[in-house]
C-alpha cells in the first residue's frame, strides 16, 4: 500500500471507531502517525525501550551550572540503583530502561548495569575549542543509531530517548543559537537552576563559539557545541525512518537533538513524538521550528526522558483505540446520518 492510500485507510478506520470523528483529538492525530511510521493500520507500541546516555561537558568550567560537574557521575549511579525520576517513571509504566555511559570526566566509573559506551572523558569547554571533533561526533551518532537497531531487531516498537549531563543546556541553547540564527539571549534559560549571573556567563560562552559555527553544516556545528550524550539521542532519532519505528522526544536537551538530526537529515521529524513543552524558557522556540505540538504541558524542566516516560501512556492509549475500539458497524451504532 502506497503512503496516501495508508495515511486514507487509517483516516477511515479512525472516523468509524463508535465516537463523534475528530472526539479524540490528538490521540486520534496520534494514532494515524504511529500507524504511518509503522506502515500499518494495526499500530503496535506495547515493547518500548528507553535509553539514558550520559556525558559530561567542558563547558562546566565557565560557572554556567548550578550544580557542580560531578553530580552526572553521581546522578548515573543514582540511574544504576534505580533511584532517578525516568527510573520510577520507566519502572512505573513498566519501560524497560538502559543506561549508557557516553563519556563522563571519571574515566574509570564503572556499573553492572550501566553500558560502557565513552567517547572521552568529556568535552572540551566550547568556549575555546570545539566541544569534540568530527569523528567524535559521528562516533557518538553511531552509538545512538546501533542502540536503535539492536532495540528494534530485540522486538521494540517504541523508543524513548533521554539524558544527563550537567551543562548540557548550554550545548542546547548554543544548538539552537547555532543551526537557526538566533543570538545567546534569545536561547539561554535557567537549565537546571542556574542564577541570572550564571546565565549570563552561558550567554557568553555562546557567542563566542557562535562565531566558530557561522556557515558550517549541522554536523560541524554538532560537533563545536554539542555533547556526546546529545549526539547519541540524535542517533536514535535518526534512525527512526528506517526501523519505521517512533521515537518519542522530551524536553529542551532532546529538542537540541532533535534539532541537529532534522536538520542534518530533513523529514527526520514525522518518525517522532513530542511529548510535552518544557518549562525552559526557549524550548517553545525549538517547538515552532520543529512544528511540534506536543501531547503535555506539566512545566517539567528535567530531561532524562522524563516527559516520555510519563507521556508514554497516552501513546499506548492511541493504539488501543484503533486497534481495539468497535465501529459503528461491529458495534450496530448509528453513524452520523447528516
Ligand atoms: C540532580 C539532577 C538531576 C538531573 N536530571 C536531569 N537533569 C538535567 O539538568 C542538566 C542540565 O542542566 P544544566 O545545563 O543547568 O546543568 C542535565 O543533566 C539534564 O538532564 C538533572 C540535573 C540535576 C542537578
Ligand atoms: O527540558 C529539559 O530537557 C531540561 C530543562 C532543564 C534542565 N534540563 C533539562
Amino acid at each position: 500500500m502506497n503512503q496516501p492510500e495508508l495515511k486514507q485507510q487509517l483516516q477511515h478506520k479512525i472516523d468509524n471507531l463508535t465516537k463523534p470523528p475528530g472526539s479524540l483529538g490528538m490521540i486520534e492525530q496520534l494514532a494515524a502517525q504511529i500507524g504511518m511510521i509503522q506502515n500499518t493500520t494495526e499500530p503496535k507500541v506495547d515493547k518500548p525501550q528507553a535509553f539514558v546516555f550520559g556525558a559530561d561537558h567542558g563547558v562546566c568550567a565557565e560557572g554556567v551550572t548550578a550544580f557542580p560537574q560531578i553530580v552526572t557521575e553521581q546522578m548515573l549511579a543514582n540511574f544504576a540503583a534505580g533511584g532517578a525520576a525516568m527510573s520510577v517513571f520507566c519502572k512505573t509504566n513498566a519501560i524497560p530502561l538502559k543506561i549508557i555511559n557516553m563519556g563522563i570526566v571519571n574515566e574509570q566509573a564503572r556499573w553492572e548495569n550501566v553500558q560502557h559506551s565513552a567517547i572521552a572523558p568529556g568535552t572540551k569547554n566550547f568556549r575555546h575549542e570545539a566541544a569534540m571533533t568530527e569523528q567524535q561526533c559521528l562516533d557518538a551518532i553511531a552509538v545512538g543509531e546501533n542502540e536503535a537497531k539492536q532495540a528494534v531487531a530485540n522486538g521494540a516498537n517504541l523508543l524513548i530517548v533521554g539524558e544527563m549531563g550537567i551543562g548540557n543546556s548550554s550545548s542546547s541553547s548554543a544548538l539552537l543559537s547555532a543551526l537557526h540564527g538566533l543570538s545567546a539571549t534569545a536561547t539561554v534559560g535557567a537549565g537546571a537552576g542556574s542564577t541570572t549571573g550564571q546565565q549570563s556567563l552561558k550567554i557568553e560562552a555562546i557567542d563566542q563559539a557562535l562565531a566558530r559555527c557561522k556557515g558550517k553544516t549541522p554536523l560541524a556545528i554538532l560537533a563545536e557545541v554539542g555533547g556526546f550524550e546529545i549526539a547519541a539521542m540524535a542517533g536514535v532519532m535518526l534512525q527512526a525512518r528506517s526501523l519505521n519505528v517512533p521515537v518519542m522526544i522530551d524536553g529542551f536537551i532532546a529538542g537540541a537533538a532533535a534539532l541537529f538530526a532534522e536538520a542534518h537529515q530533513p523529514g527526520s521529524k514525522d518518525y517522532w513524538i513530542f511529548s510535552h513543552s518544557s518549562a525552559e524558557q526557549a524550548h517553545v522556540k525549538m517547538l515552532a521550528i520543529l512544528e511540534a505540538t506536543p501531547l503535555l504541558q506539566l512545566n517539567l524542566r528535567l530531561g532524562e526522558g522524563s516527559g516520555s516516560a510519563l507521556a508514554y501512556p497516552l501513546v499506548k492509549c492511541a493504539a488501543a483505540m484503533i486497534n481495539d475500539m468497535a465501529s459503528f458497524e461491529s458495534a450496530g451504532v448509528a453513524p452520523n446520518d447528516a
